[in-house]
């Protein structure tokens, strides 16, 4: 059945006409209740038209908490008060209270204020059209409310048609766009950013879509743990995690004994893990290799890249780095960063529940005690932790580090807001990770039984994570 047939039969007013128009926005006074998903939309739509925004919302999605710690935004940490939508050029009714919203939009109206209402299209003095622009050309679609759906699909559609169609349409506008350089050239945009329906819009446009171009200014770089999270647009974060190995080697000074395969296969496997870990697709690798460029340094990196290849990273062009060439080294130094790309929905952090295991894959070993071996079967391989990640019911994955097992879980429960009911193991749990030869993992019990069978490395359930407080609010 039909939106509007639906409404038609309900009785509700079936006024359609509008006026199409476009809104210049820069620098007024625009006003957000709510702060959940959809209000992210419209204030991303808002700033990108340079308004100035102010979110009121008891409780906020984390994007707009960090707008509004970078200043780019005013937010109020509260509900709806009478008087909120007496102010504003636009106001925007985006709670998920069908009443508060009747009650923002009839405020705003009696004010003769605009008022969009994200749950109600006839109550919308302002419907927000779907949308795209190249340069100086928007295209915008409006069902009048009876379909957004449609209205998204076919805005994807004729977005697909402009950049890369043979359409009438579609060739009359890159003409215009190209006869009109001065103009013609900007970039594209689009009502929503990038999501999974985007991946037929061509590199190049994805790529415009893909830069913090709603904000015109450094984007939000948050360090979870040892990672370091930038949030290019709401939908896309890069993450980057970096580690240091020195003293392991075979120049005169090293105290621990290993062949440069090693060194480098050690190295970037720290860092690696790391980004994997959080859901992220590792894309670059910069190794600062503190000794002399050579046949020590070329086999280090040797190392690297057939680790690397292992997770399908073997572009020669996503390796690069340094040695030290001045002056004479007598112990080894590697410092490797990683950097890899993600979509929201698929950055793992505190992503954990109450009821979730938490479970050990591999055994945590450390030099100097213990012979770190490449081969050994005991330490979780990096394909290993690629596999886990893509399994449902796997949530926080978080490599072991030098604090070892009790103090990783630890960090994972506290920031996911739980805490750890440790079991009895025969495993100790302080021991050093070394180069994360384990990982912890949460995991739904039911699915526990699928991971451990499938994986290569001994799986221990170590304890369980419990109790909950996940909302964050503002203020
Ligand atoms: C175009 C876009 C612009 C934007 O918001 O930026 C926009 N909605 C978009 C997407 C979208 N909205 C919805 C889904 C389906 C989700 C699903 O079914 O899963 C999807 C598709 C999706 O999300 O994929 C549901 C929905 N939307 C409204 C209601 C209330 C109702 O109809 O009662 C409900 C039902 C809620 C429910 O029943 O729970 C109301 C409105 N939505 C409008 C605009 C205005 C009318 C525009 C027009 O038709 O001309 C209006 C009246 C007010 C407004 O918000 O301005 C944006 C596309 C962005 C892009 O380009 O990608
Ligand atoms: N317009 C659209 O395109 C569209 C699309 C899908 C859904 N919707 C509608 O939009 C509504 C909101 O969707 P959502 O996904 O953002 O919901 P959500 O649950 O993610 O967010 C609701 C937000 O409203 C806030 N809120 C609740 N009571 C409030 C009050 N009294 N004062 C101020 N803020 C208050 C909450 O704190 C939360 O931040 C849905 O109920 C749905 O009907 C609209």
């Amino acid at each position: 059945m039909s939106k509007s047939k639906n409404r038609e039969e309900q009785g509700e007013s079936q006024e359609s006409s509008i006026y199409p128009a476009s809104l210049r926005l820069q620098g007024r006074p625009c006003t957000v209740i709510g702060g959940g998903v959809i209000a992210v939309r419209k204030v991303e739509s808002l700033l990108a038209a340079g308004a100035k925004v102010r979110v009121i919302s008891p409780a906020a999605q984390e994007w707009l908490l960090e707008l509004a710690e970078r200043g780019t935004i005013d937010y109020e940490a509260r509900p709806y008060l009478p008087g909120d939508a007496a102010r504003g050029f636009l106001v925007v009714a985006a709670t998920n209270q069908r009443e508060v919203n009747r009650q923002i939009a009839a405020e705003a109206e009696r004010h003769e204020r605009f008022v969009n209402v994200v749950d109600d299209p006839d109550g919308c003095s302002l419907q927000v059209p779907a949308s795209f622009t190249m340069a100086h050309l928007t295209v915008s679609i409006s069902t009048h409310g009876r379909d957004p759906k449609a209205a998204k699909h076919l805005k994807d559609v004729l977005a697909q048609d402009l950049t890369q169609g043979s359409s009438v349409f579609a060739k009359a506008s890159r003409a215009w766009l190209e006869s009109h350089p001065d103009i013609g050239s900007g970039r594209f945009t689009s009502s929503a950013w990038v999501d999974e329906d985007h991946e037929t819009v061509p590199p190049k446009e994805r790529l415009h879509m893909f830069v913090p171009n709603v904000l015109g200014q450094r984007p939000a770089v948050r360090a979870c743990r040892d990672l370091t999270c930038v949030s290019l647009t709401s939908h896309h974060t890069l993450v980057a995690a970096c580690d240091a190995l020195a003293g392991i080697g075979q120049l005169l000074m090293d105290t621990v004994r290993a062949r440069p395969e090693v060194v480098g296969h050690f190295a970037l496997r720290v860092p690696l893990l790391e980004v994997i870990a959080a859901g992220a697709t590792p894309f670059l690798v910069i190794h600062n290799l503190g000794v002399p460029r050579g046949a020590y340094s070329d086999a280090i990196v040797k190392g690297m890249h057939d680790l690397a290849a292992t997770v399908g990273l073997t572009n020669p062009d996503s390796f690069n780095g340094s040695t030290e060439d001045n002056v004479t080294v007598e112990q080894t130094g590697v410092g490797v960063t990683v950097i890899g790309n993600t979509t929201n929905p698929q950055l793992q952090w505190a992503s954990s529940q109450p009821g979730h295991l938490l479970v050990l894959a591999g055994l945590p070993k450390s030099a100097p005690k213990v012979d770190v071996r490449m081969d050994d079967p005991e330490i979780v391989s990096v394909a290993d932790v690629q596999w886990l990640r893509r399994q449902p019911g796997v949530f926080d994955i978080v490599p072991v580090g030098s604090r070892g097992i009790r103090s990783e879980g630890k960090e994972l429960a506290k920031s996911a807001r739980l805490s750890v009911k440790w079991f009895s193991v025969p495993i100790d749990l302080d021991a050093s990770g070394g180069p994360s030869t384990c990982v912890l993992f949460a995991v739904l019990p039911d699915r526990l039984p699928h991971t451990a069978q499938t994986m290569q490395t001994p799986v221990t359930v170590i304890g369980c994570l419990c109790e909950r407080k996940r909302e964050r609010h503002g203020g």
